[in-house]
This record gives C-alpha cells, structure tokens and sequence, in this order.
C-alpha cells in the first residue's frame, strides 16, 4: 500500500479533504490537531455538496501521540493559531515528510521554517466548508485551489499535487503563490473582521454598498504594504476578489464569526494583525490604522 497522506486536524478541511482522498483511492489517515491521547478508531464521514449525491468514507482517525513517525504528506487543515506548538510536536516524528499547508493568512509557515522543515508547501484553498454534525460537513468547491513552494529541497511541487489533487476538492501546481496567498489574506483581512463586527453574513459586500466602501478603506491599506513587499496587487482586483466571494458565499458566517459565537480564538493575529506586523517592519504603521483597528476590535470581541 502507498504512503499515507496524513491530514492534521478533525475540522470542515479537513474531513472534506479525507473523504475527497479516500474516494479517489488513497491511503488517508487524519489526526488530531490538538493534544488527544485517545485510540484510533474508523468513523464514517459524510460530505454534502450542494445538488448532488452524499459523499461518504470511512476515513481512519487517529492522535498524533500515537505515532512516532510519520511517513507520507502531511497535510495542515487545523487553525493557524495551533502552528508554533504543532511544529515542535512535528519535529521529531516528521523526518524529511512534505507538509503542505491547507489554512489562510499570512505567515502562517513561519514556526515550521523556523523548526527546521526543508519542504514545506502552501496551498490557497477556494472552498467553502462547514461542520453542520459531528462527521457530517457542507462543503462547497469553488475553484481549483493552487499549490506553490515555500521551502523545497527534494521532492518536487508535481509529486505533491499528484498525490493530492481529486475530483472534488482539485488542486494545481502553482508558480506565483506568494501573491495569491497575499490576494486571499487581504480577502480573509476584510471579511474575518467586518463580518463578525457587524455580526452578519458573508454577503454584505455585494449587498450593501456602504459596507463595500469600508471593505475597499481596508483593501486599499493592505494593498499598499502588499506593494511595498513588491507584491503586484490592485486594489481593483483584490475588490472584484471580495465582491466574488461575497456572492458565492451569500448567508454563510465567516470562521472567525463562528469562532467568536462558539467562543473560540480567532485568526486575526495571521490576517489584519500580520498585516500590520509587516507594515511595521517597512515603517508603514501609519498606512494601515484602520486594519490594525478592525483586528484590535476582534481581539476584543473574542476575548482571546
Ligand atoms: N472552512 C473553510 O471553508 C475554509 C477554511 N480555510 C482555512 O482552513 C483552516 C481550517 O479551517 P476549518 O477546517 O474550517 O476549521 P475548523 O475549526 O472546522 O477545524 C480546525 C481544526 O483545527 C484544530 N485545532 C483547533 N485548535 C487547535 C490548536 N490550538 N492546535 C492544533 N489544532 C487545533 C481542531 O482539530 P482537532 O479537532 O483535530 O483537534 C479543529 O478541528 C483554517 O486556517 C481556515 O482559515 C480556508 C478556506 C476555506
Ligand atoms: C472567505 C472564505 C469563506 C472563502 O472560502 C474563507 O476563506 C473562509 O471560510 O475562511
């Protein structure tokens, strides 16, 4: 039997992905992201896309406590927050593994560049996911999500979207990723913030003109430290992004909203908050006010 591919994190990704893989014949093993010393066991996921028949999988799932190595891809779909305290934990039983992060924002690969992983990949992924029961997600794909190298010392981008890439949940390799990841963290940025704050769906933007005016304030100041770190990005273009995501994801709670209603840390310290911890390395602080508010007032909201 072929390596595993080892999904890290029991969440709306992470069981879409597992059952995605497990259709298309791979080997899949998730594990917990967070510290568990439960036995594995063999739970039947359900995945519901919209108009079309149930997907369904047996999927193996397990704790990283009970393996001391891991041999296959590795593959991150847990909350960008766990990242520092996963690295370490992967050090040991990783070896020379390619681990491929699945999660949004900015930085996020930083504590595995700094623990010493020599092939580390990030993927922007254009899904939408959402846990309705335990072992049952909606899920909704939206477009191919790309696959590009942060750090890479022997296996190739190719090998890796080979093993990953499916039907439902599609992958690509892709050259230019740097700037697609900032694209989409300044996306995540406008909605992550405002959405919670305002306590409403992901649709306001196409909905209301004003609310876009204030998506456009924050675009604008992300975009201009995005330029600065010679990031070819408009703000037109990251607007239009926005306004997209806004209409496919009409009546949908952004995470960090669901995160907050559930009492749970949010990720805005790897979206508006790195933002303005880049901005500051450039001597930009000033430039991003607005972004770093917005990011102040979720910390306060959540109270992580
Ligand atoms: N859902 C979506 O539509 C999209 C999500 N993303 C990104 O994908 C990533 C995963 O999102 P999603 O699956 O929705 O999130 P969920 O909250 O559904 O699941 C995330 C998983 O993270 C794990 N986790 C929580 N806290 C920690 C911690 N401190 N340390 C380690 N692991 C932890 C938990 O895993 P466990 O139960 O195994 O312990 C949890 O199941 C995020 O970065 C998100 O921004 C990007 C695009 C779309
Ligand atoms: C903006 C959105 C909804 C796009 O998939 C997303 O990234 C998320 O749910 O975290």
């Amino acid at each position: 039997m072929e390596n595993p591919i080892y999904i890290i994190g029991y969440g709306a990704v992470g069981m879409a992905l597992a059952v995605a893989l497990k259709l298309a014949g791979k080997n899949v093993i998730i594990l917990r992201g967070r510290p568990d010393n439960s036995p594995g066991r063999v739970e039947n996921i359900q995945v519901a896309i919209p108009g079309k028949p149930l997907l369904e999988a047996k999927i193996e799932i397990n704790t990283l406590n009970n393996f001391e190595q891991l041999d296959g891809i590795i593959v991150l779909t847990t909350k960008s927050y766990g990242n520092k305290q996963l690295a370490q934990t992967l050090k040991s039983k990783a070896g020379n593994s390619p681990i491929v992060l699945l999660q949004n924002g900015l930085g996020v690969e930083q504590p595995f560049i700094e623990t010493g992983f020599t092939e580390i990949y990030r993927c922007v992924l254009f899904i939408t996911s959402v846990v309705i029961a335990p072992g049952k997600v909606n899920y909704k794909p939206v477009a191919v999500s790309p696959i590009g190298v942060v750090a890479n010392k022997s296996t190739s981008l190719n090998n890796v979207i080979e093993a990953l890439d499916n039907a439902y949940l599609p992958f690509k390799a892709e050259y230019e990723i740097e700037t697609i990841i900032w694209k989409k963290a300044i996306a995540n940025s406008v909605f992550n913030s405002i959405c919670p704050l305002l306590n409403i769906d992901n649709g306001i933007f196409k909905r209301d003109a004003s609310a876009l005016l204030m998506a456009k304030r924050i675009i604008t100041e992300c975009v201009g430290v995005a330029q600065a770190k010679g990031i070819m990005l408009t703000v037109d273009e990251v607007t239009e992004s926005v306004l997209q995501i806004s209409k496919l994801s009409d009546g949908q709670l952004i995470s960090t909203l669901q995160d907050i209603n559930n009492n749970r840390p949010t990720e805005i310290d790897t979206l508006n908050l790195q933002i303005v911890e880049i901005a500051k390395t450039l001597n930009m602080e000033i430039a991003v006010q607005q972004t770093l508010l917005l990011g102040e007032l979720i910390k306060l909201k959540s109270g992580f």
